[in-house]
C-alpha cells in the first residue's frame, strides 16, 4: 500500500500516525532474500500458513536443530511494503487490504438484515502471522468449562489443566497486574500488555461495580467480571506470532519460510501423506515431507485444501469430481461468536475520537513513549446465563473510542449505506463505542467448495442466529448492557444510547421491548471474525471429527491439522490465544511422537 493510498484510506488520525511512524530511524525491515533461499526436495516437516497456529508450531519444531522445517505462507511479510501491522489501533485499517484474504459469507437467512446483500464480511490474514497480524489483538483464554467440555466429550488430554501449560508458555504477562499468579505465563514470546487506564475507563469500571460484578483476571480459569483490556502489545506495537515467534527465529538454519506460496493441495499416496503441491512465482511445484505434513491454513483453508486432496464428505467431493481418498465431515461444524457494535452519546468530552487523537502532543506520546491512546483501551465485562454454564456467555467490551467515518469498524460492519448515514447524524463526537459478544452460540454452519479450483472461494455459510436460544442470549445481553445506564457513573457523565433503527430497520417495533431488540438483533448482528470447527477434534468414533485427539487426520498417515479449525466448540473469549496454545500443544505432541515416547 503506498502512502497516498494510506491517507485515503485511513483517518486523519491514522495517516499522521502512520507519517511519523514511518519517518522513525527504528523502522523494522527483514533482511534481504530471508524468504527466498533455495527450496531442498524434502523437509523433516512442512507447516502449510505462518499464521497464529503455523507460525508456532515452525518456531517451535525448528528449535531442534537436527529437524529441518518449511514454512509455506500464501501471503507477504507483514512489514511489507510498509509496517503499519505493527501500530495496534491502526488494525482496522488492515480489514480489506492486501494483507486480508476478503471473503464474504453467504447470504444469510436469519440475520444481516442491514448489511450490504445480508452477507457477513470475514476478514482473514493473507500475511506473515496470519490473522494475529492483523486482529485487535485482545488475549482472553476462555474459562475451565471450555477445555473441560472438549475433553468430556472425546478429545483426550485437551481438558482446562492440560492446555494449561501451553497458554502460559506462550505469554509473558509481566506488564498486567496478575504475573504473581499460577496460572499466568511470564517467559513467552507473547507479550501482553494491560491497557493503561483512561478517566473514562474509570467510570466504566465504577459502572460496572455498580452493576455488582468484581474486578477479575479475564484470563483466570473462571473469568466472570471485569478487567482492564489485555493485549498482545510489546514496546507499543503489536506482539504477533510473526514479530514475536517467527521473526526471531528466522535466522535459523533449519528453518525456512516461503512468503507467496499457496498451497494447493496434499501429496498422498497409499493414504500417507508425502507432500505438498504450492504455486509460487506463478510455477507450480512440488515438495516432500519426510516426517509430517502440518495444515495451519485457518478454518477456511485448512478446509479447502483437504477437500481438495480427496479428504472431505463423500456426497459433496463426488459433486465436485474430486476422487475421494477418505470420507470425513470437512468443512462441518462450523460456529462463530456474533458481534453487536453501538454507540453512546455523553456530556464530557472524554473520549477519544479522530479530531483529539490528531492533537500533536498525543501522537508525540505514541510515538516517543509507545503508550497513550494508540493502544485500544477499554475494559471487559463477562457474564454467564446460569441456565447456560458452558463458560461465560456475554462479553461487553466497553471502549473509550467514538465510532466514526474512518474509524477501525469499516468495511468489517458494512451496513448498507443509507443506515450510516443514518447512524452518523445521530453519534456525536462525545461519544463511546460498546462492543457485545455473544460468547456461546448454538447455531452451526458449514463451509463448502465453490469449485475444483483452490482460488475460488469456498462457501461459507455460517448461519448465523439460525438456533432460536442464540438471539434470546443476544436480549439477555441487552438487559445487562443497559443496566449499566441505571448507574450513577454513567448516569454522571450522561450516556445515552444511540439507537440504531431506522425506517425498514426496526423503526416499526416499539422501541425496547424484547421483539424490538430481537429485531436489531437480527438486522445488526454481524461476525466477531472467531471462527472455528471446519477440521473438528475428539474421538475416532465421533461421526463428526476430522482430526484425532493428537490432531492427526484420521485415515491418513503423516498429516496434521493444527488452527482454529480444531476445535470442538468456541471457547468463551477471543479465540487468538487459545489458536497459539494449539500451535504449542500441537508441536509438542508432534516432538513427543516423533522421540516414540508415545504408543501411536
Ligand atoms: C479482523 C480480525 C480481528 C480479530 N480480533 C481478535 C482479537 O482481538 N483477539 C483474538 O483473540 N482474536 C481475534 N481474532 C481472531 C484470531 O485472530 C483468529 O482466530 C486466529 O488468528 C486464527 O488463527 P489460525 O492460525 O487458525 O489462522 P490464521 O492466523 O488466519 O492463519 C492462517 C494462515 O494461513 C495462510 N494460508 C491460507 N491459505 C493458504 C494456502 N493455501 N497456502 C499457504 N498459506 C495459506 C494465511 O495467509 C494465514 O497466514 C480476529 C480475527 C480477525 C480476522
Amino acid at each position: 500500500m503506498f502512502f497516498a493510498e494510506v491517507i485515503v484510506r485511513k483517518s486523519a488520525i491514522a495517516s499522521l500516525v502512520y507519517f511519523l511512524a514511518m519517518v522513525l530511524p527504528e523502522r523494522k525491515s527483514d533482511p534481504p532474500g530471508v524468504y527466498e533461499k533455495p527450496f531442498k526436495e524434502m523437509y523433516d516437516y512442512i507447516v502449510v500458513g505462518a499464521g497464529s497456529a503455523g507460525s508456532v508450531v515452525a518456531t517451535r519444531l525448528s528449535e531442534d536443530y537436527d529437524t529441518s522445517v518449511l514454512l509455506l505462507e500464501a501471503g507477504m511479510s507483514d512489514l511489507e511494503p510498509d509496517d503499519v501491522t505493527q501500530i495496534p489501533s491502526l488494525w482496522g485499517s488492515l480489514i480489506g487490504s492486501e494483507k486480508d484474504w476478503g471473503y464474504h459469507s453467504v447470504q444469510q437467512k436469519y440475520s444481516h438484515f442491514a448489511y450490504e446483500n445480508e452477507r457477513a464480511y470475514i476478514a482473514q490474514g493473507k500475511v506473515l502471522g496470519g490473522s494475529s497480524s492483523i486482529n485487535a489483538q485482545n488475549i482472553v483464554r476462555g474459562s475451565r468449562n471450555n477445555y473441560d467440555q472438549w475433553e468430556h466429550e472425546g478429545a483426550v488430554s485437551w481438558g482446562y489443566d492440560d492446555v494449561l501449560p501451553f497458554f502460559r508458555k506462550l505469554e509473558n504477562a509481566t506488564d498486567t497486574s496478575y504475573g504473581d499468579s499460577i496460572l499466568r505465563g511470564l517467559h513467552g514470546p507473547i507479550n501482553i500488555k494491560e491497557t493503561t487506564g483512561s478517566i473514562l475507563q474509570s467510570f466504566h469500571q465504577t459502572a460496572a461495580k455498580e452493576i455488582g460484578f468484581s474486578t477479575v483476571d479475564c484470563n483466570s480459569d473462571d473469568p466472570i467480571g471485569f478487567c482492564k483490556n489485555q493485549m498482545n502489545v510489546k514496546d507499543g506495537k503489536r506482539c504477533s506470532t510473526s514479530t514475536c515467534y517467527i521473526r526471531p527465529a528466522l535466522e535459523r538454519h533449519n528453518l525456512q519460510v516461503s512468503l507467496r506460496s499457496r498451497v494447493t493441495k496434499v501429496l498422498i499416496r497409499s493414504n500417507k501423506a508425502v507432500g505438498v503441491e504450492f504455486i509460487k512465482d506463478g510455477k507450480r511445484r512440488r515438495i516432500f515431507a519426510k516426517h509430517e505434513v502440518i495444515l495451519s491454513a485457518g478454518f477456511i483453508s485448512s478446509a479447502q485444501i483437504l477437500m481438495l486432496s480427496g479428504i472431505g464428505p463423500r456426497k459433496h467431493l463426488q459433486q465436485m469430481k474430486i476422487p475421494l481418498k477418505v470420507d470425513l465431515p470437512v468443512g462441518q461444524n462450523l460456529y462463530d461468536h456474533l458481534l453487536f457494535a453501538v454507540q453512546y452519546n455523553i456530556t464530557a468530552p472524554l473520549n477519544i475520537n479522530n479530531k483529539k487523537a490528531s492533537e500533536p502532543d498525543r501522537i508525540l506520546e505514541y510515538i516517543f513513549n509507545r503508550e497513550g491512546k494508540n493502544e485500544v483501551e477499554g475494559i471487559i465485562l463477562q457474564n454467564v446465563n446460569p441456565l447456560y454454564t458452558r463458560g461465560p456467555q456475554i462479553e461487553l467490551q466497553i471502549t473509550n473510542k467514538a465510532y466514526e467515518e474512518g474509524l477501525v469498524l469499516d468495511p468489517y460492519l458494512a451496513f448498507k449505506k443509507e443506515i450510516v448515514k443514518e447512524h452518523l447524524k445521530r453519534v456525536d463526537q462525545n461519544s463511546f463505542i460498546v462492543k457485545m459478544f455473544l460468547l456461546q452460540p448454538r447455531s452451526k454452519g458449514h463451509l463448502r467448495l465453490s469449485s475444483k479450483s483452490p482460488f475460488s472461494s469456498p462457501f461459507i455459510d455460517p448461519r448465523y442466529l439460525s438456533h432460536p436460544e442464540d438471539i434470546e442470549d443476544f436480549v439477555r445481553g441487552i438487559r445487562l448492557m443497559r443496566s449499566l445506564e441505571q448507574t450513577k457513573a454513567w448516569k454522571s457523565i450522561g450516556a445515552t444510547l444511540v439507537r440504531q433503527d431506522v425506517p425498514g430497520h426496526c423503526s416499526e417495533k416499539k422501541f425496547d421491548s424484547d421483539n424490538y431488540w430481537r429485531c436489531i438483533g437480527r438486522h445488526f448482528l454481524t461476525t466477531a471474525t472467531h471462527f472455528i470447527g471446519t477440521c473438528r477434534m475428539g474421538s475416532v468414533n465421533d461421526p463428526s471429527v476430522v482430526v484425532d485427539s493428537r490432531l492427526r487426520v484420521i485415515g491418513i498417515k503423516n498429516l496434521r491439522v493444527a488452527d482454529a479449525s480444531v476445535m470442538r466448540y468456541i471457547p468463551s473469549c477471543h479465540t487468538n490465544a487459545p489458536v497459539m496454545m494449539i500451535g504449542e500443544k500441537a508441536a509438542h505432541m508432534i516432538r513427543l511422537d516423533r522421540t516414540h515416547r508415545y504408543n501411536i
